[in-house]
């Protein structure tokens, strides 16, 4: 008598260049994993790293049914190899944030009565009124900010309301931009989805709500009393609230997956969806991060979550309702200088050796003897300025350090820079503060003394290789009643 297969949970990872789906089980062991690459295993849809990028240079769009065939293509892969879909207890995902999609008059029928005989990118074909849905890359909805900012109060009382002062690539400026370009296809669009419950939608069988996390990167969700602005809304389209739908917490159960997919691939009856979310929201939920934590990627970009509980809204910086604390916050700090900035300076003063780099560090002073300085090679998010400024131990401005202290300067800046803006969101280093370094340099352990010395705190390597997908993996198990 074979042993009763052993319950299994799924986490999707809906992102910019590819969609990932991760198995784990009762032990959040992974016991499967698979991919479909947009540019390579979707050619027909021509994109470039998942994108395509208009000639005006500013709007950058992805075709949401590549979205719906890379979910058809997975699906049958996993089918393929035999994977028992009737184990799946739960599942839930990810998505890029800010992306939207736009649901035609008359979808959620067809959402609803989905023959199993068909893959659902042919039964889905006419049921987007925007074919290129507008995702986090954008930067042409500069005007709708202006104008939002402008309805509200002004940027501070914008980001004392939704977490963010505006953003081009946040959600309820690219609606806007839609309703006064098209305002035709605004009218005849049913619901709106971020690219998460776009997501959710495809296994629920019926319209996902939009999670209060990845709702939180609209600049339309009152984040501390969890419900649309109706100010927000008003300034970016009419009727809008009732095409986006009533948001929800991100650890919401919103029913069992459709007939479609039991019956196309055996999913049992009883298996839950839960509430998808944001990429990153879902990658903080991966780390496990406890209040007063920081989790720091520094990759090409270096990016910083933070778990706070009564955050301070900042003209920098995001603040988002945490996507697993009904209570707290997460605020995320995204900074463009990060790898390519230090990759830059180690090969003029380093000789593009690490090692060499390294020895610098570690032959100058904590402190920099009063050496400090700011590089940014490329226009930088957090302060928005470009280029190099020195400052020597007398406060003045000099045009070069030596090398050694060029390093440090630049190791030193960079990490005081991500605490003075994490404390002025209200971000509070206790004595159980944990920092959690993933990324590139997280491999190098003089830059990683640098961080701990900064921050007067211990600091921890982790592997967040498929983080998103591993925390929708760990919010299905969690979400469910058995493990409330
Ligand atoms: O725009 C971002 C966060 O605000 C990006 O990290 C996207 O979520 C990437 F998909």
């Amino acid at each position: 008598m074979a042993a009763p297969a052993e319950p299994s949970y799924l986490g999707w990872d809906f992102s910019t260049q590819q969609l990932k789906v991760i198995a784990v089980d009762e032990q959040l062991r992974v016991i499967h994993e698979d991919s479909v690459n947009f540019d390579k295993d979707l050619p027909e849809f021509g994109t470039q790293g998942g994108v395509h990028v208009h000639s005006d240079r500013l709007t950058v769009t992805s075709p949401v049914l590549m979205w719906v065939k890379a979910l058809d293509m997975i699906l049958e892969k996993m089918k393929s190899s035999g994977f028992n879909f009737s184990r799946v207890k739960a599942l839930s995902g990810a998505g890029q944030q800010h992306g939207s999609v736009y649901w035609k008059e008359g979808a959620n029928s067809v959402l609803q009565n989905l023959s199993p005989d068909l893959p659902l990118h042919q039964s889905l074909k006419s049921c987007f009124s925007v074919s290129n849905s507008p995702v986090w890359m954008d930067s042409s909805t500069t005007a709708q900010c202006c104008s939002l900012e402008k309805a509200v109060g002004g940027a501070q009382k914008l980001a004392e309301v939704t977490g963010s002062r505006a953003y081009e690539r946040f959600t309820g400026n690219q609606i806007a931009k839609i309703y006064s370009q098209n305002p035709e296809v605004y009218t005849h669009t049913e619901r709106i989805s971020l690219v998460s419950s776009f997501a959710a939608s495809l296994f629920l069988g019926a319209y996902a709500p939009i999670d209060y996390s990845d709702g939180s990167g609209m600049n339309l969700l009152q984040i501390h009393e969890k419900v649309w602005s109706p100010a927000c809304l008003d300034a970016c389209a009419p009727g809008l609230g009732k095409k986006l739908g009533h948001p929800v917490p991100s650890s919401k159960v919103l029913g069992c997956v459709s007939p479609y997919h039991t019956q196309r691939f055996g999913f049992n009856s009883g298996c839950k969806v839960v509430a998808f979310t944001g990429d990153n929201p879902a990658s903080m939920a991966a780390m496990r991060l406890r209040e007063g934590d920081i989790a720091i990627s520094l990759g090409t970009s270096d990016t910083l979550f933070l778990w706070i509980k009564e955050p301070k809204a900042a003209l920098e910086g995001h603040i988002l309702c945490s996507p697993v604390d009904s209570q707290a916050y997460m605020a995320m700090l995204c900074y463009k200088n990060g790898s390519l900035m230090r990759e830059k300076i180690r090969d003029e003063h380093a000789s593009g050796s690490w090692e060499e780099f390294s020895k610098a560090l570690l032959s100058t002073a904590v402190g920099n003897d009063g050496n400090v300085g700011f590089y940014f090679d490329v226009m930088e998010i957090i302060p928005e300025t470009v280029g190099i400024h020195r400052f020597n131990t007398h406060n003045n401005r000099v045009s070069t350090f030596p090398k050694e202290l060029e390093i440090r300067a630049l190791i030193e800046g960079q990490f005081m820079a991500k605490r003075i803006h994490a404390e002025k969101l209200g971000y509070t280093i206790l004595p159980t503060t944990r920092i959690l370094a993933t990324g590139g340099a997280s491999h190098n352990k003089a830059i990683l003394q640098v961080l701990s010395d900064v921050f007067s705190a211990p600091v921890y390597t982790i592997d967040t290789a498929n983080s998103a997908c591993l925390g929708s993996a760990y919010r299905a198990i969690h979400c469910l009643p058995a493990f409330a």
